[in-house]
């Protein structure tokens, strides 16, 4: 009961017989603000989609909040508010109305109602009562949040949140996710954009062809990224990178021949020991940079598919 979603061998297959998840399993703890990562066309949608009641699974289970999808459909439903790609709502009626219009298809009493509250918690509370249709793109965003959370859920799932939506209007809409974290609300979050999920998640899965190819608290997943790359400026111009053991990669800059870079994995050497080859070697070092691999580098080695170009990393 500890976790917020469970799935256990979930499986789709559309009618065209296009398989989209292959029996995953997955659990995301409660609590935990959890990022589910892949490539266009990995399956992420389809996920989500089953657990909104949305795309009917092939096989397999899933249980929202304790709650599994097929025994206890309501009780599954009314546990996960969704963000979905796509802006849905009517453009003629006001933020206020579609909120309370929400509530109602949830059986949320008037005196439950947080219409307000929540207006006031995305920033939409000046614009109640206009049109939605006049809200700018990162109104309407904050307002498909604030519409996911008037049931108050225990489970926020934003599908790709921050597609399309300007570096201001992104970190508002972080703001108020990290704040319902903060007040105990599991969210899960698909994004492209790895760095996003690096910085909001403490944990995540990755999803390839309909598997998990990982799934691990943000720290060890990064700590899988095993190469770092040191950059070092020399005295003076080399013809070729001078050998230094235990790298690998090494390159001189072709316009800048003073300068070379090694790639080495830090389990096997360190920047400390590169310098002190060089050095030993009869270079001065004029200047260092070091680079940790990041998120992208991981990524990129778990969903590395022979002679397939990626598509939809990093944005
Ligand atoms: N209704 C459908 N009928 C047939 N195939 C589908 C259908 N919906 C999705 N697919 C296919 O299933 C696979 C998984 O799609 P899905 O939309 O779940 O991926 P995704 O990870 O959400 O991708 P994106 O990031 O582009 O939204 C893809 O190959 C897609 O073409």
């Amino acid at each position: 009961m500890s976790n917020a979603i469970s799935l256990k061998g979930l499986a789709k297959t559309y009618g065209n017989g296009k398989v989209a998840l292959h029996g995953i399993d997955l659990d995301v703890p409660r609590g935990s603000l959890f990022g589910l990562l892949g490539p266009n066309g990995a399956g992420k949608s389809t996920l989500i989609n089953i657990l909104a009641g949305m795309v009917n699974k092939s096989a397999g289970q899933a249980t929202v909040w304790g709650f599994d999808i097929d025994a206890h459909p309501r009780n599954a439903k009314a546990s996960i508010g969704i963000v979905p790609q796509e802006i849905l709502f009517d453009a003629f009626f006001t933020p206020f109305e579609t909120l309370e219009l929400q509530a109602g298809l949830f059986g949320v009493p008037r005196a439950k109602r947080r219409t307000m509250e929540l207006l006031r918690a995305v920033r939409l509370d000046d614009k109640a009562h206009v049109y939605s249709r006049t809200l700018s793109g990162g109104m309407k965003r904050r307002l498909m949040v604030a519409k996911a959370m008037v049931h108050n859920p225990p489970v926020l799932i934003l599908d790709e949140p921050t597609a399309g939506v300007d570096i201001e209007l992104r970190q508002q809409l972080w703001a108020y996710v990290k704040t319902l974290h903060a007040d105990g609300v599991t969210v899960i979050l698909t994004t492209h954009y790895l760095e996003e999920a690096e910085a909001l998640c403490d944990r995540i899965a990755i999803v390839d062809q309909g598997r998990i190819v990982a799934n691990e608290a943000t720290p060890v997943l990064l700590a899988r990224a095993q190469e770092k790359v040191i950059r070092v400026t020399l005295d003076r111009p080399v013809g070729s990178p001078p050998l230094v053991q235990g790298t690998r990669r090494g390159e001189v800059e072709a316009a800048t021949p003073n300068i070379v870079t090694y790639g080495f994995d830090k389990r096997e050497t360190n920047a400390g020991a590169v310098l002190a080859a060089l050095v030993a070697d009869g270079h001065g070092i004029v200047d260092v940079t070091t680079k940790e691999a990041d998120l992208e580098d991981v990524f990129l080695a778990l969903t590395a598919r022979h002679g397939v170009a990626q598509d939809g990393v990093a944005g």
